[in-house]
């Protein structure tokens, strides 16, 4: 068992709460009084340094997944990078003082527990890592909920050395991460990707060989087909069309009709897959992308999301300090 020097926790945070299904603007509360989570055998208590923002954040908040969510009053956020303050007594990857990070929702439509738009939270001990030396707590904060996606997601395409993939949406949270891992962990032959013509350079620098522009090029028209389409933005028909033969389409987006060879996916946060990933993080061949109003101080956590709702992000939003 990892042994440890007792920290002083306030019993009291501030953290961002929404005590019922609706809008960030309209539910989500900054309050000062909320309990510190207390922390069950196997879960660490984290003083949260830098938090970030997924859709799926705002998703819940709309009551998307009530049918699995827990119950509000909820504090919101999934992604963390902070700093151990308490173990519990079965822990034993981390100890007090260890900075770590990790998306603190195993499944990310029943979530259970505190959320990370919080000075404090606590987490699993399967589903954090240890920070990476050279990301800031920023940088770490914008990575495990969408690298986890896209890794995960490739790995249940099957996407194997030599095989080509096209993503659709390259410029996300998630794409921006998906093509990095098509090029560097998963040996890609071919790596294309769409966005808007303003981050095209930015999709090539990632590791695309061919970036296009969605506005002014239909991509499943281009004579080019690929074995695997990564779809990020709720296109697996028009993916499907992309596809060699015997290829498939891998969607994270709900709500659409799937039919094969799509299907949709949807990740399991774990503790693993960036433990995997930190020696190519360390090597920065795998990098974090933060976009340009990045990061939001934690008081401006509505004008965040608020950003991060019109659908055109770069990369990551991130909260910090808080
Ligand atoms: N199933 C799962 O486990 C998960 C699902 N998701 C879902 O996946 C989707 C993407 O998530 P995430 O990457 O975080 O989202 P982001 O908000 O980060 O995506 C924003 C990006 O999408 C790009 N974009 C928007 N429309 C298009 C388009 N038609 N074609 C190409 N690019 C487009 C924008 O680029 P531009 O400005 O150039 O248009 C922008 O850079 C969301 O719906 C999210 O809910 C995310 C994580 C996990
Ligand atoms: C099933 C798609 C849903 O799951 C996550 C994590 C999202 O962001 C979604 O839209």
């Amino acid at each position: 068992m990892a042994t440890s020097t007792p920290v002083n926790v306030p019993s009291k945070m501030k953290a961002w709460v929404y005590g019922q299904y609706g809008k960030p603007e309209d539910v989500l509360k900054l309050e000062s009084e909320v309990d510190v989570p207390d922390v069950n055998d196997n879960q660490v208590l984290i003083k949260v340094v830098a938090a970030s923002l997924n859709p799926v954040d705002f998703k819940r908040m709309y009551g998307e997944f009530k049918a699995t969510d827990s119950p509000p009053p909820t504090v919101a956020g999934y992604d963390v990078a902070g700093v151990v303050v308490r173990v519990g007594s079965k822990v034993k990857e981390f100890k007090v003082g260890d900075e770590v990070y990790g998306d603190v929702h195993e499944h990310a439509l029943n979530p259970k527990g505190c959320g990370t738009l919080a000075e404090y939270t606590a987490a699993e001990e399967k589903v954090l890592a240890l920070k990476p030396k050279n990301l800031s707590f920023a940088e770490a904060a914008s990575l495990p909920l969408a690298v986890e996606t896209a890794y995960e997601g490739l790995e249940s395409a099957r996407l194997s050395a030599c095989e080509s993939v096209l993503v659709l949406g390259g410029a996300g949270g998630v794409g921006t991460f998906t093509i990095q891992l098509s090029k560097h962990v998963f040996g890609a032959s071919k790596v294309a990707a769409t966005c808007s013509a303003g981050k095209l350079e930015l999709l090539k620098t990632l590791g695309a060989d061919l970036a296009i522009d969605y506005k002014s090029n239909k991509y499943e028209d281009l004579p080019e087909k690929f074995d695997v389409v990564y779809d990020t933005v709720g296109e697996a028909d028009r993916g499907i069309k992309a596809l060699k033969e015997g290829g498939r389409v891998v969607t994270i987006v709900g709500g659409q009709s799937v039919v094969p060879p799509a299907f949709v996916f949807v990740v399991t946060s774990t503790g693993s897959v960036l433990t995997r990933l930190k020696p190519l993080i360390e090597e920065k061949k795998l990098k974090p992308v933060m976009d340009p109003k990045s990061p939001f101080p934690f008081s401006h956590t509505i004008e965040a999301f608020s950003h991060l709702q019109c659908g055109r992000a770069t990369g990551k939003v991130v909260i910090y300090p808080i």
